[in-house]
């Protein structure tokens, strides 16, 4: 996983005109810190939807996801609608982290998603693995990403803290991303 992570941050260094090592150097990626977080969701014989995961986003760099059986995981599209995310057989499933959000100033986005359950006869197990960067990595809107018309979003701190300030639970990450916004000023 980690050459897959190091292709990717090559592949999003570039589309954002940086040279190829530029993420892995911001993330210290040689010592990320990952975390691996098992779901299981046990059947549900309602036919209308209810919450399996509530919504969030996850934070770090990016998710690899894989799951058993297909069905429940919801994307949030930029228009505001649940898009139900079909993940074939022996696919990973790839999301972005909080923390590519916070260093691009929100030029990446961090998806935020849900898992429902809806109507499935057997249990749906999933496995995410968050990929970061490294604990003592200062993480702020890069300079790159600042000017007068894209003020800095989010305040920035190390990955540490940003984890602590979310006690540590991943399923509770959405708070992180939005404590670390920065008030609007008008
Ligand atoms: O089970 C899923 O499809 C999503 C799991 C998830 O979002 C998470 O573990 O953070
Ligand atoms: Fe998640």
């Amino acid at each position: 996983m980690h050459e897959v992570e190091l292709g990717l941050a090559k592949a999003i260094s570039t589309t954002l005109g940086y040279e190829e090592t530029y993420i892995e150097k911001e993330f210290k990626l040689e010592a990320g810190f990952d975390v691996a977080t098992l779901n299981l969701y046990p059947p549900s014989l309602q036919s209308k939807g209810s919450t399996g995961l509530a919504e969030h986003t996850d934070p770090g760099f990016f998710v690899p996801l894989i799951q058993d059986v297909n069905g429940g995981l919801q994307v949030l599209s930029h228009k505001g609608n649940w898009i139900t995310v079909n993940i074939p057989r022996n696919t990973i499933f790839i999301g972005i982290g909080d923390h590519l959000e916070i260093l691009t100033n929100g030029k990446y986005k961090s998806h935020i998603h849900q898992v429902i359950l809806d109507n499935n006869e057997v249990n749906r197990i999933s496995m995410a693995t968050l990929h970061g960067p490294s604990l003592d990595t200062f993480v702020a809107p890069a300079p790159g990403f600042i000017n007068d018309s894209h003020p800095p979003t989010y305040r920035g701190m190390t990955y540490k803290e940003s984890l602590e300030l979310n006690g540590f639970d991943e399923i509770d990450v959405q708070s992180s991303l939005t404590q670390l916004q920065m008030p609007l000023s008008l």
